[in-house]
């Protein structure tokens, strides 16, 4: 992890040896600043808000904690982990499963939807002290007295904002009203926008901790953000010119569609990429194996919808691509942070069409940020990239093949050819490199989208948030009127400029403004999209 002034290490702090042998073994040195100030606050049982950019280590902020808190001889439920995502949920368990190596006893399961409900029942009856689960599924134990909660302890909301934002609420309140009252409730994400943040105050106790690890910079500094003013008809050209030369080891490109992620993996494997699709529409062994391919390395680009968004931590995603633009702006930050981890660089592209330009300027403007636009490598530019890899792959087969034989060999061919070796050794190369780019002329604009995103946008209304139509992991609707309590949508518009500040520190005060004229008709058609995610 990047390293601070008064570092503070695990053994410094109040945590049980044998979790500390555990995450050194993971090699972790020091904590992250969000785990020195969390953990003591956990240990000490007091209800908690952790808010700290992506990548920063929020599950091992509760997970240690948890895991210090369960009594071992107890083979009741003590703890319960909710997460928005199946996919992040088998990720936590794995987490704190790995930190509660050496506390023998301890037993953690991960409880989601689309898994054999009999096989989760067998092994919750086998004495799983802590479940991390989907609210649905977890609802569903709660209704069968599967899962009991009259021992509960702890209760954490990973990704607390996006559950209540999603129309988990209902769901949630359930599972806290069927627990004890004295328990502890902890709540954790990279971003804490303002509305939800007063609806925490509803599940916590009074002397609950807010814990803001997020400086005015929203999105990690880790990660270079660019952005590419470009045609529709230009996309998919586009971002295979953006893979091509930059070459991330490992790429996320999100969608805002179910739909959009099909086709751009079908037109990607057809171009000779190796691409998986992930989208709420596979089913859960296809969702399992896409991971596990993305996870193990033998694909190395995965195109998802913003359920893989939140949470998912995979060792050297190197880039993120925003084939569209999402639509809120806590998306963003949480796309583009699924790189830039852990103390490592990252880089984040986004493309983006005529008006669009305005959304970009707004994510700028509220999360403190730059995303600078750059222009699209040439034909020319890739073509000269390609080349210095493949002769580089050339320079280390000579440095480390013996030669001997194969040199012999073309020099019989040569001898009997009019070519000459550097001929040869230039038609090598061609074939390495596959075939020529095509030199297609990428224009910023259309003939419909000229003279826009010149200059600073005005704003454009991406504030206003709903939760309309977006789909829960049970394939439920949400309900956009649960958000906020129910209360009347319209109010929070405009929420936006104030969700990433310090209630006390915010003395800015938000000018009424009207969606620009380019966002009109943008709620009527959010409900569509949302159900295509
Ligand atoms: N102290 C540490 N030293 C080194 N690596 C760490 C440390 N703590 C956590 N990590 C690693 O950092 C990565 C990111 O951690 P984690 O997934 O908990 O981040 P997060 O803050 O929850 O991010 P997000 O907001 O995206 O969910 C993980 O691979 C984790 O194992
Ligand atoms: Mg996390």
């Amino acid at each position: 992890m990047s390293s601070t002034e008064n570092q503070i290490s695990y053994k410094e702090s109040a945590i049980d040896e044998r979790i500390i042998r555990a995450v050194e073994e993971m090699g972790f040195e020091n904590m992250t600043p969000i785990q020195a100030q969390a953990i003591p606050v956990m240990l000490e049982g007091r209800d908690i808000i952790g808010q700290a950019q992506t990548g920063t280590g929020k599950t091992a902020a509760f997970g240690i904690p948890v895991i210090q808190s369960i009594d071992v001889n107890n083979k009741a439920l003590q703890a319960i982990v909710l997460c928005p995502t199946r996919e992040l949920a088998i990720q936590a368990a794995e987490e704190m499963r790995r930190f509660a190596k050496y506390m023998h006893g301890v037993k953690v399961l991960p409880v989601y939807g689309g898994q054999d409900i009999s096989r989760q029942i067998r092994a919750l009856s086998g004495g799983t002290q802590i479940v991390v689960g989907t609210p649905g599924r977890v609802m569903d134990h709660m209704r069968r007295h599967t899962i009991r909660t009259g021992q509960m302890k702890i209760i954490v909301l990973d990704e607390a904002d996006e559950m209540l934002n999603m129309g988990f609420r209902e769901d949630i309140e359930t599972i806290l009203k069927d627990m004890p009252t004295e328990r502890q409730t902890a709540l954790f994400s990279a971003t804490m926008p303002k509305p939800i943040l007063d609806i925490t105050r509803e599940y916590q106790k009074a002397d609950a901790e807010y814990l803001k690890m997020t400086p005015k910079e929203v999105t990690i500094p880790l990660v270079k953000q660019a952005y590419y003013q470009i045609q529709r008809k230009d996309k998919e050209e586009v971002l295979c010119r953006l893979m091509d030369y930059y070459h991330p080891k490992r790429s996320l490109i999100f969608c805002n569609t179910k739909r959009m992620v099909d086709e751009l993996t079908e037109h990607l494997k057809d171009r000779g990429y190796q691409a998986e699709g992930l989208h709420g529409d596979l089913s859960q062994n296809q969702r399992d194996t896409v991971m596990n391919l993305f996870r193990s390395g033998r694909t190395d680009i995965l195109i998802a919808t913003d359920v893989a968004a939140r949470g998912i931590d995979v060792d050297n995603v190197e880039a993120v691509f925003n084939f569209d633009v999402p639509d809120d702006i806590e998306y963003y930050v949480h796309r583009i942070g699924r790189t830039g981890r852990a103390g490592k660089t990252g880089r984040s592209f986004t493309l983006v069409v005529g008006r669009e330009v305005f959304k970009l300027r707004e994510i700028e403007r509220i999360c403190h940020t730059t995303i600078k636009e750059k222009s699209v490598p040439s034909a020319a530019d890739i073509t000269s990239v390609k080349e210095e890899k493949v002769l580089s792959e050339v320079l280390e087969v000579m440095q480390n093949k013996k030669m001997d034989k194969t040199i012999e060999f073309l020099e019989n061919k040569l001898a009997e050819s009019d070519y000459t070796a550097l001929e040869l050794a230039a038609a090598f190369m061609k074939l390495k490199m596959g075939d020529d780019i095509k030199d297609i002329k990428i224009e910023k604009y259309g003939p419909r989208d000229r003279g826009f995103g010149k200059g600073k946008g005005k704003g454009s209304g991406l504030g206003v948030r709903g939760g309309e139509g977006r789909r829960r992991d049970d394939g439920k609707k949400y309900d956009g009127k649960r958000y906020g309590g129910g209360k009347d949508r319209s109010k929070d518009k405009g929420f936006s400029e104030k969700r990433f500040t310090d209630k006390n520190n915010d003395k800015r005060v938000r000018k009424d403004r009207e969606a620009p004229e380019i966002f009109k008709g943008r709620e009527k058609s959010k409900k569509s999209r949302r159900e295509a995610i």
